[in-house]
């Protein structure tokens, strides 16, 4: 795997790339690499014969308080594991490389709607980050396809739409969460926690699944909602948001029955966040 730095190294190996008619995948992350991670890998390699992944802790989807200078960056680490998953090339640029012009003067791509509440009512400018950086990555790389994970469920949706709205011929890949044999989904914040925390960590799959049975077998979404918000609590969470929606993220009506249930927590030092997707009943 060749590791790139540069933009017109990356613009030049991927345009001879192309001109050999290889298809390309893309695979955003921002590091501290996991079994997640790992498996969007896996998952470009099946749909294309390149596979790009990129690391870069985007400053602009960071709000002020939040965790950019204490998040996890272990390059060494992620080559290798990289390597090992059959990735073909890492492109790893810098802050001033991406927003030469400094971050209060960066043009912003807004997906708008989409990125409203959920992560985004609690991060707010976060999604606008989001959408700039995988827009900026989608030019430099040009991709057939690119891959992101369902644990960022309104990420992905807010990706989609990006795409769709910006015309990127680009086809958008969602890969199941990866999960740790408790149930919790792996996530770089998750090294985050305390053993303790760690070992409280799983009620959070726990309550979600507890809440998508009773759901699926009829009890009315606000006391499902209350009663998960209760266990939460209970496990010491600290409950950002809980939410049943539609599987678009619009509002659950009468006739839904494609459904996602939603939720973001606080426990200790970390922010997770998990999501079921569900079957209303009739
Ligand atoms: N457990 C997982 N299963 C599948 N995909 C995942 C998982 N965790 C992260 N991803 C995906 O990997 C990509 C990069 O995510 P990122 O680097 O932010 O990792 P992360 O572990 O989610 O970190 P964070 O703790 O910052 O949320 C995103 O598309 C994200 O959805
Ligand atoms: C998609 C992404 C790499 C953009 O910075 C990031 O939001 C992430 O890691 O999910
Ligand atoms: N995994 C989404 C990136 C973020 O939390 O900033």
């Amino acid at each position: 795997m060749r590791t790139l730095r540069e933009i017109p190294a990356l613009r030049e190996t991927l345009g001879e790339f192309r001109r050999h008619g290889r298809r390309i995948a893309l695979v955003p992350t921002m590091g501290n690499l996991h079994q997640g991670h790992l498996a969007l890998v896996e998952t470009a390699r099946r749909h294309a014969d390149v596979v790009v992944a990129t690391i870069f802790v985007n400053p602009l989807q960071f709000g002020a308080g939040e965790d950019l200078d204490a998040y996890p960056r272990t390059l060494a680490d992620d080559q290798a594991k990289l390597e090992e998953a059959g990735c073909d090339l890492l492109f790893t640029p810098d802050t001033a490389m991406l927003y030469p012009r400094g971050l209060e003067e960066q043009t912003r791509v807004c997906v708008p709607a989409v990125s409203e509440g959920l992560c985004g009512g609690a991060r707010p400018g976060h999604f606008d980050g989001v959408s700039t950086v995988v827009s900026i990555l989608f030019n430099l790389a040009q991709p057939d396809v690119a891959c992101f994970g369902e644990k960022d469920y309104q990420q992905l949706a807010v990706i989609r739409k990006l795409a769709d709205d910006m015309h990127f011929p680009i086809d958008i890949i969602g890969v199941p969460t990866v999960r740790a044999e408790d149930g919790l989904a792996l996530s770089s914040r998750n090294g985050y926690l305390t053993a303790e925390q760690r070992a409280r960590a799983p009620a959070l799959y726990r309550t979600l699944c507890q809440a998508r049975a009773a759901l699926e077998s009829g009890d009315p979404a606000d006391s499902a909602l209350d009663d998960a918000h209760a266990r939460l609590r209970e496990s010491g969470f600290e409950p950002d948001y809980l939410e049943l929606r539609a599987d678009d993220l619009g509002p659950v009506t009468g006739k839904t029955r494609q459904a996602v249930l939603l939720a973001a927590a606080q426990l200790g030092p970390a922010r997770l966040i998990d999501n079921l997707t569900l079957t209303l009943p009739h």
